[in-house]
């Protein structure tokens, strides 16, 4: 059994009610292979880098792609998905409406589905809940009309859940007060939410937090920028442990990176143009071990000592550590 087979064998084991999602996509939800960052120069035109970062992504088995109208590169992928021939039940394809002002779910929709050359996504989520105003608002009129906007976007993701278009819906970006508003008039819950989740940013509390909110609500985390810690905000109060625990099973931090939120039943998104990379993560690397509840708790643990957003900066008005 090759390492991918064996990890997806794995799926029921998670904490998260995933067997919401369509069953065809459980092979594939562990483990997501991020496109915002491939796309290079003029949006407009194909960009052929892209569509062989695709590809190589494809090859080594990456079949979870996470898109975005807003990144641009739909059509590239809906070009790699063409030339790679893979059966489309095989493939987990998620892409995000932007929520345009004016613009339907509908409408947005049939764009991307042409870009992306299929008539289904698996997942499709709201990207974000800020152009629908400050739910938070101290003006109650104001929280009003941003809950009713995020129920109304809701109600039309749920008509493209009905006509079959798309098979799972969910969110991203969203804090509690905006998953309480849409829960309060959904017919089907979001199924996931995708949110920057790395040690710098745990979204837990003593009450539990956003994360602790969203396991009652049977809602599956996803989490972007998982390897942040490494990456952007480095160094910092993890390096250390990262180091001690990569060496004890013969890995790199990011590996450790990545398995610290599968461990957790979040979803990673991760990217890299770099098919060596991409590779070192799934043969054997990330798939290849697991981290125990202890070393889970002493990465959180350091993370706690530092504070790190690295995306949507100027939206998050909260103390974002609730
Ligand atoms: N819903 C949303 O608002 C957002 C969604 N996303 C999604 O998540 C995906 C992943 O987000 P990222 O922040 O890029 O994820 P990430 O934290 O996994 O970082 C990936 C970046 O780290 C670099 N990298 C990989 N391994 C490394 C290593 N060993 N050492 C140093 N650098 C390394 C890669 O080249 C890549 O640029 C995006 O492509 C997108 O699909 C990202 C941001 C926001
Ligand atoms: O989804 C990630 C953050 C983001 C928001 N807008 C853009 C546009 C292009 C790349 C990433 C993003």
């Amino acid at each position: 059994m090759s390492h991918l087979e064996r990890h997806r064998s794995k799926f029921h084991l998670f904490p998260y009610p995933i067997q919401r999602l369509t069953l065809s996509s459980l092979d594939q939800l562990s483990y997501g292979l991020g496109t915002a960052r491939f796309k290079r120069g003029n949006k407009d035109t194909l960009d052929e880098s892209t569509i062989e970062y695709t590809l190589a992504a494809l090859r080594q088995g990456y079949y979870h792609l996470d898109c975005a109208e807003v990144y641009g590169n739909e059509a590239e992928v809906g070009v790699a998905l063409s030339r790679a021939d893979i059966p489309r039940s095989k493939l987990y394809i998620t892409t995000k409406s932007s929520c345009n002002k004016g613009e339907s779910i509908d409408l947005a929709l049939t764009r991307s589905l042409s870009k992306l050359g299929t008539d289904y996504v698996d997942l499709y989520l709201i990207h974000s809940p800020f152009w629908a105003g400050d739910i938070n608002s101290p003006d109650p009129e104001v929280a009003a009309a941003a809950a009713r906007a995020l129920q109304e976007k809701w109600a039309e993701m749920e008509a493209a859940k009905d006509s079959g278009r798309v098979k799972s819906i969910g969110v991203s970006n969203f804090l509690k007060e905006h998953i309480e508003a849409v829960l309060k008039t959904a017919r089907y819950p979001p199924v996931v939410n995708q949110i920057e989740f790395h040690p710098y940013l745990q979204h837990h509390d003593a009450e539990g937090g956003l994360l602790g909110y969203m396991k009652e609500k049977g809602i599956v985390a996803e989490a972007y920028g998982p390897l942040t810690a490494v990456t952007k905000a480095a160094p910092g109060p993890v390096d250390e442990v990262y180091e001690k625990v990569a060496r004890k099973y013969g890995v790199t931090p990011a590996e450790v990176a990545l398995r610290w939120c599968l461990d957790q039943g979040v979803v990673a998104i991760t990217t890299s143009s770099k098919e060596e990379r991409l590779r070192g993560w799934v043969r054997p690397g990330v798939l290849g071990f697991e981290l125990t509840k202890e070393e889970v708790e002493d990465i959180a643990q350091k993370g706690r000592e530092k504070h790190f957003r690295g995306f949507w900066n100027n939206k998050f008005k909260e103390d974002d550590r609730r």
